[in-house]
């Protein structure tokens, strides 16, 4: 049986106001469970493509698909129930720093939650015990009570991995969530990233700087240059030469 379509873009053009071409006919499906890498140089799309996926921003023209759902045409509720399927992890972590962990990873409940039980900060009995195992996934459960400053950037990213698993997402997008960590420290939570999908069979997207990395986890590389898609192969047919021609002559930012 043919995998599951979890995301597909369909014809998406995304037009700055400034008429810069953020993303240029973009086409493309990911399927359940597949670890997908984006690269392209500084410039070419790749915050762009994800903004336009959990709609931080709104495409110009084009269907974005979640699930089979059309993301670009929903508001209010049914956006808030899409945006739960999708967890995010970001270079900067943010977490909120003054709180604790256990915190922090109760707050990717949020959107489960109404507004004024998640400023008052209360959440089930279930929920806190979830916090425990996500936390267990990614060897963090000793820290459930030390704040979030006290972090090391590694142990930071996990507790926003946690806090994703908490949304019980079928996607997650991770836009660059390693640029700013060492590489010792980056493998630790590029394996915590691979969990999900082999683990949790989460769909995962995300956004490298590193070639070597891309190369090491993704089953598909996907490339952009100049808000085009001009790259997408399993990695088992990546070629150097191709990949090489990802990075070259995209336009000047
Ligand atoms: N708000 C905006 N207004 C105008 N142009 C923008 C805006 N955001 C991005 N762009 C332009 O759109 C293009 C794509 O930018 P984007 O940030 O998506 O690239 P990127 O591949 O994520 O780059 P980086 O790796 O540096 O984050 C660039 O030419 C950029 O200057």
């Amino acid at each position: 049986m043919a995998a599951k379509t979890v995301l597909e873009l369909k014809h998406v053009n995304k037009v700055y106001p400034n008429g810069v071409k953020g993303l240029d006919d973009i086409n493309f499906a990911v399927h359940e469970g597949e670890f997908v890498a984006v690269v392209g140089l500084s410039g070419a799309g790749k915050s762009t493509l994800f903004n336009s996926i959990n709609r931080m921003i709104d495409v110009t023209d084009g269907q974005v698909l979640v699930d089979g759902e059309d993301i670009t045409k929903v508001n209010g509720k049914q956006l808030r129930r899409m945006r739960r399927k999708i967890g995010m992890i970001f270079q900067s972590f943010n977490l909120v720093d003054r709180t604790t962990v256990q915190k922090n990873v109760l707050a990717g409940r949020t959107g489960y939650y109404s507004t004024w039980k998640t400023l008052l900060g209360i959440y089930s009995k279930e929920d806190k015990q979830q916090a425990v195992a996500q936390l267990e996934k990614v060897n963090m459960v000793k820290k459930l009570y030390r704040r979030a400053d006290q972090l090391s950037g590694g142990q930071k990213q996990r507790v926003a991995i946690a806090r994703t698993l908490m949304q019980n997402p079928t996607l997650v997008l991770a836009d660059e969530p390693v640029a700013s960590l060492d590489p010792k420290t980056s493998k630790g939570v590029m394996d915590d990233l691979y969990n999900l999908k082999k683990h949790e069979h989460i769909t995962v997207l995300v956004n490298l700087h590193s070639m070597e990395l891309a190369l090491k986890y993704a089953d598909r590389i996907i490339g952009l240059r100049d808000g085009k898609l001009v790259y997408n192969k399993p990695i088992a047919e990546a070629n150097e030469a191709d990949l090489r021609d990802v990075y070259e002559h995209g336009r000047d930012n």
